[in-house]
């Protein structure tokens, strides 16, 4: 029996995973995520598929990215000493324009892939520094990329350019779209579960401390709010969203601010934090009661509510909206927020269903249907990993 370990880092988080391949999917065993990285709260958890907890702690020693992977590494391999890990599969937010599936990991495709690095700062260079650590650590085992950017990737060219002069795009300027492993296992899940709407027009909002949205007609992405990087869009934890071009401008010009602080600026020190003046985390804003907290959770649904009513343009109407991720998954609060007054679109939240964290939280009469789908990356990586090993 073979073993797949699966490696997601995300900008705040670390989730992993160890799978068996006995049958036709690979079977969970153990998951886990190592949250508030580079912070004092780095925590991380494990716990097995029937639910014991292995580990539930704070650490210094997740201080940062390398040493929270590290502290993984050798957790699993204390854990689980007899696992032949035969696979490891890594989420790689950036892809560039021409992998539109998972690839295996060579030390060639990792040079090339270290170009985009400056595409995704806050992800790329922590996504190829586990790809090399699982090299080091598992040399014989299948090093598998999975792209954010593949599941965009024949997205229609209106979505795909900007109004530059073309030569921009053909240097790779272009809107890649990221959240791909989420919007994959939503679009699987649904063909498997509810058949007419995957068939459907459909938009996804992945909320988790990075947010994006993505139009789907027939499962496939037709459109997303994120861009060129992982910045564009909706505003998140720490990142801007959608931002006037003419404001770095200004930054650089008037303010006298240079590329690094910007991006510090841009990446690290706005969205929900910048705008709250307090924290990246969606619970303690709902739990307080200050104006920033208030201004960042209002702006943060103002600008949900109007990706969607852009995607539903997109589309030319709409059959079903999916939350997903962190926020999605779990904020009754949000979820209202952006639904209520969508009549116009014929969205009708049902309030109770919505307060359980039902999986259809929409009316029987609402025209649109609501559903909350909690996302898997983790099962998309596992299966591209699970076929490479064959
Ligand atoms: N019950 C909850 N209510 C509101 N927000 C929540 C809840 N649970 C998690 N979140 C939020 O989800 C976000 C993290 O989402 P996640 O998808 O795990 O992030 P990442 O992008 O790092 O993978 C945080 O802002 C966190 O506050
Ligand atoms: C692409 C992206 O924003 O990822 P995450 O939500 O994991 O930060
Ligand atoms: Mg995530």
């Amino acid at each position: 029996m073979d073993h797949i370990i699966t490696l997601n880092s995300g900008s705040s988080s670390l989730k992993f995973g160890l799978f068996t391949t006995t049958g036709d999917d690979p079977v969970l065993i153990c998951s886990g995520e190592v949250e508030s990285i580079g912070s004092a709260a780095a925590h991380i958890s494990a716990k097995t598929t029937d639910g014991r907890v292995l580990v539930d702690t704070t650490s210094e020693a997740l201080h940062d990215q390398a040493s929270a992977l590290d502290y993984i590494l050798d957790f699993l391999e204390r854990e689980f000493p007899a696992a032949r890990v035969a696979a490891v599969g890594h989420r790689i937010v950036h892809g560039g324009p021409d992998n539109d599936r998972p690839i295996l990991l060579t030390p060639d495709s990792l040079q090339v892939l270290e170009k985009l690095e400056p595409f995704a700062p806050l992800h790329q260079p922590y996504n190829l520094h586990g790809a090399r650590a699982a090299m080091e650590r598992f040399p014989d085992a299948k090093q598998v990329a999975c792209f954010d950017t593949a599941f965009h990737r024949h997205h229609p060219w209106v979505n795909d350019t900007f109004a530059l002069p073309t030569e921009y795009y053909d240097i790779g300027v272009r809107r890649y779209g990221f959240h791909g492993l989420s919007y994959d296992y939503i679009s699987d899940h649904l063909a498997n579960t509810a058949p007419l709407i995957h068939g459907g027009r459909v938009v996804v909002a992945h909320l988790g401390n990075g947010a994006s949205m993505c139009a789907m007609i027939a499962g496939r992405s037709v459109g997303s709010s994120m861009g060129f990087s992982a910045m564009d869009g909706l505003p998140m934890g720490t990142r801007c969203g959608q931002l006037d071009p003419g404001v770095v401008l200004y930054l650089m010009d008037q303010q006298g601010m240079n590329a690094d602080e910007i991006s510090d600026l841009l990446y690290r020190k706005s969205g929900l934090l910048g705008l709250s003046g307090m924290t990246n985390d969606m619970r303690t804003l709902e739990a307080s009661n200050t104006p920033g907290a208030r201004n960042a959770i209002n702006y943060y649904t103002f600008r949900i509510r109007r990706e969607l009513g852009a995607l539903a343009a997109v589309l030319g109407g709409l059959d079903a909206v999916v939350f997903t991720g962190g926020i999605g998954e779990n904020s009754t609060y949000i979820r209202d927020r952006i639904c209520t007054d969508m009549g116009w679109l014929g969205i009708e939240l049902d309030h109770d269903a919505n307060a359980d964290n039902r999986r259809v939280i929409s009316t029987d009469l609402s025209r649109v249907k609501l559903m909350v789908i909690p996302t898997n990356e983790e099962l998309v990586i596992a299966r591209a990993a699970a076929a490479q090993i064959g």
